[in-house]
């Protein structure tokens, strides 16, 4: 568990996004406690990316601001923000003609400088990084070679590279198998840093120190998720009945889901 005293790193401050004359993202104040793992979770079309786009500094909100280390995040430099936080987007696209190695190279780009070339410890990071996700026997690969989960490890290891404070996962279980989705959740788990990660898996959810219910672009619940995860809540803003399990291997909550109908 969080202790509230570890501070809140990263914080939306009554952020709001609108896009084509649509709300996008609707006034959502979010603080996120040091170390947590938080799950950003919600139906398709919520707003999810959106926010985490917002927090990352990709995009700007249309009000309110977010704090990093409480700096307004408009005031810091693209690569004074990439030394402490790193968005893994959904499908993230690479430069085709370039090697595994050199893909999670690219993470040390905030790091290195005319007086601070590549050097034994930006290589290491990468090393390290390439042996989080798994993937240091595809290290010469090409990039365009590998399978669609492949890359997306690949990407979690560029961000590993980066390593930053902060890491913003957008769906990283995305065209994972089983095995692969398990051990990159733990992985995620472990990682001694700050993290908010969007998913669509409410029992991977369940993981998570607390998390954050978006609809239509409100964040309308916020906490443990035995707590946040009720019968109520799932039938409102996900649409579905869910009844609780308990798996006998480890006693452990588990969601199993039925449809509601439309009407
Ligand atoms: N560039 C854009 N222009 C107009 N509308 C957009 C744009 N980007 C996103 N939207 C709209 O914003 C809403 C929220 O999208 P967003 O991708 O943030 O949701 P999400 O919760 O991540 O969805 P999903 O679970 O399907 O990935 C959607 O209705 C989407 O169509």
């Amino acid at each position: 568990m969080i202790a509230a005293a570890d501070g809140v790193v990263l914080q939306a401050c009554a952020l709001g996004l609108r896009l084509q004359g649509q709300r996008i993202v609707d006034q959502v104040t979010l603080p996120v406690q040091r170390h947590e793992m938080l799950g950003l979770i919600g139906p398709n079309g919520s707003g999810k990316s959106s926010l985490l786009r917002l927090l990352a500094g990709v995009i700007q909100p249309n009000e309110g601001q977010v704090l990093l280390q409480g700096q307004p995040l408009q005031k810091m430099g693209r690569r004074a923000i990439a030394r402490e936080l790193a968005l893994v987007a959904q499908m993230a696209e690479t430069q085709d003609a370039i090697s595994v190695e050199d893909a999670v190279a690219l993470g040390r780009t905030p790091w290195l400088s005319a007086l601070q070339p590549f050097s034994l410890q930006d290589w290491d990071a990468v090393q390290q990084a390439l042996n989080a996700v798994g993937m240091e026997a595809k290290r010469h690969s090409a990039w365009h070679s590998l399978s669609g989960g492949e890359r997306q490890r690949v990407h979690i290891a560029r961000a590993l590279a980066q390593q930053p404070g902060v890491l913003l996962l957008d769906e990283p279980c995305n065209h994972l198998d089983i095995h692969q989705q398990l051990s990159l959740m733990a992985l995620i788990r472990a990682l001694p840093v700050t993290k908010v990660v969007a998913l669509h898996d409410l029992n991977q959810a369940l993981a998570c120190d607390r998390v954050a219910v978006m609809q239509q672009g409100r964040l309308v619940a916020l906490g443990a998720p035995a707590q946040v995860l009720d019968a109520a809540l799932l039938a409102q803003v996900f649409r579905v009945e869910a009844s609780t399990l308990v798996d006998p291997w480890d006693g452990s909550r588990v969601l199993r889901f039925r449809p509601l109908s439309s009407s």
